[in-house]
């Protein structure tokens, strides 16, 4: 869809000594309201490409009963994992990325995994680095595709070009992964992996972090996860008020979409930074993504190179979303939405 240009070159990681042959993947895995979030089931998928004979052990860290609930449903949410750890204690009540990192640092001196793997979302994006840092290893980003135990696709320049990447540090490999490029079926079947607790004697009691946990607020929908929804229906600057961009959510709604926007729809205050989808929001993989007033600069296409099928209506016909599009139409979005509207069938 997008043109992507494959770099030759191979980028090699300051080599201290090579990763051990024998392969041994450790998730770092996100729970809410007592289930793995799909994103962390994809890194699972993931790890599979590592290695066919890989173990794959699943961290989940929390408190109460919705942690016990997350490891039962963690213990059969895939056929390749081994085992579940869990780590139960009111430190990770919160899912604070020094305390986490802590953790992923005292679960690795005993466990000893070759690689650690885990969602390119802002769970594991926050602590990825601290945990590798505490580790003393350089992390691999952002990862798309994994040819071997030590070489990882990722895309650089804004997914203008792939890179090639070559670990060839000392263990354990950390990885984030996209979870678009790593599809579960949706059907997959699974024994219950034994589920076993992880011993805390030794986590710093005293350990307090820089960061503290404050509050939680989501938005309350009944529309599909962007991340993981199969329609995406995106407004841009072009919507011109919040007022206006109800006509993409009455869109979404009639089509069962999950809503985005454009970077300068966010910036704008139409809608809240949990839907910005591009470089710096929420990377999409869709069948049907459709985007109304949305120029096509490049930091949006990085968010969505992965869409199926990519619609666009623009008024400018010189827009560069035309030059990914799959269907373009040259129009005004106030009269061809509102047009929409009334042509679709209610949802069922
Ligand atoms: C470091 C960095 C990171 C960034 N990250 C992101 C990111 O993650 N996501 C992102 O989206 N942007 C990101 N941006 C911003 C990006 O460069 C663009 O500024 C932004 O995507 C533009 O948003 P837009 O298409 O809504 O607005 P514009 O570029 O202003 O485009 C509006 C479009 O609407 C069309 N239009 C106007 N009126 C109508 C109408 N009535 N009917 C139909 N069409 C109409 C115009 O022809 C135009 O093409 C980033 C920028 C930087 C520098």
């Amino acid at each position: 869809m997008i043109g992507a240009i494959k770099t030759t070159s191979l980028l090699r990681f300051s080599s201290v000594t090579s990763i051990s042959r024998s392969i041994s993947t450790l998730i770092l895995a996100e729970h809410d309201g007592g289930a793995i979030k799909s994103q962390s089931i994809s890194a699972v998928e993931a790890a599979k490409s590592v290695d066919k004979q890989t173990s794959i052990s699943l961290l989940l860290a929390g408190s109460g009963p919705s942690l016990q609930q997350a490891a039962a449903h963690a213990a059969s949410c895939h056929p390749s994992i081994s085992q579940v750890l869990v780590a139960d204690s009111d430190k990770f009540t919160h899912p604070l990325a020094e305390t986490w990192a802590r953790l992923v640092q005292l679960v690795q001196q005993k466990g000893e995994y070759s690689h650690i793997i885990t969602a390119s979302n802002s769970f594991g994006k926050n602590i990825l680095p601290r945990a590798a840092a505490l580790l003393d290893v350089s992390p691999i980003t952002d990862v798309i595709a994994i040819s071997s135990s030590n070489q990882f696709v990722r895309p650089i320049y804004a997914g203008n070009a792939l890179c090639t990447v070559r670990y060839s540090g000392s263990n354990p490999c950390m990885l984030s992964v996209r979870s678009t490029s790593f599809a579960v079926s949706v059907d997959l079947k699974s024994n219950e992996a034994p589920i076993s607790q992880v011993d805390l004697s030794t986590f710093d009691e005293d350990f307090v972090g820089k960061s503290r946990y404050i509050n939680h607020t989501a938005q309350v929908t009944e529309r599909p996860d962007l991340g993981n929804a199969q329609v995406v229906i995106t407004g841009g600057r072009a919507l011109k008020s919040a007022e206006n961009f109800k006509m993409i959510e009455k869109l979404a709604e009639k089509l069962g979409a999950a809503v985005g926007a454009t970077r300068a729809a966010v910036d704008a205050g139409f809608v809240p930074n949990d839907l910005q989808v591009g470089q710096t929001g929420k990377i999409v993989a869709p069948k049907l993504y459709m985007a109304f007033g949305v120029s096509g600069a490049i930091q949006h296409l990085a968010g969505i190179r992965d869409s199926k099928v990519i619609v666009a209506v623009n008024k400018d016909a010189d827009a560069p979303i035309f030059q990914v599009a799959d269907y373009g139409l040259v129009g005004d979005l106030f009269e061809v939405i509102p047009e929409l509207l009334e042509k679709l069938p209610e949802k069922k």
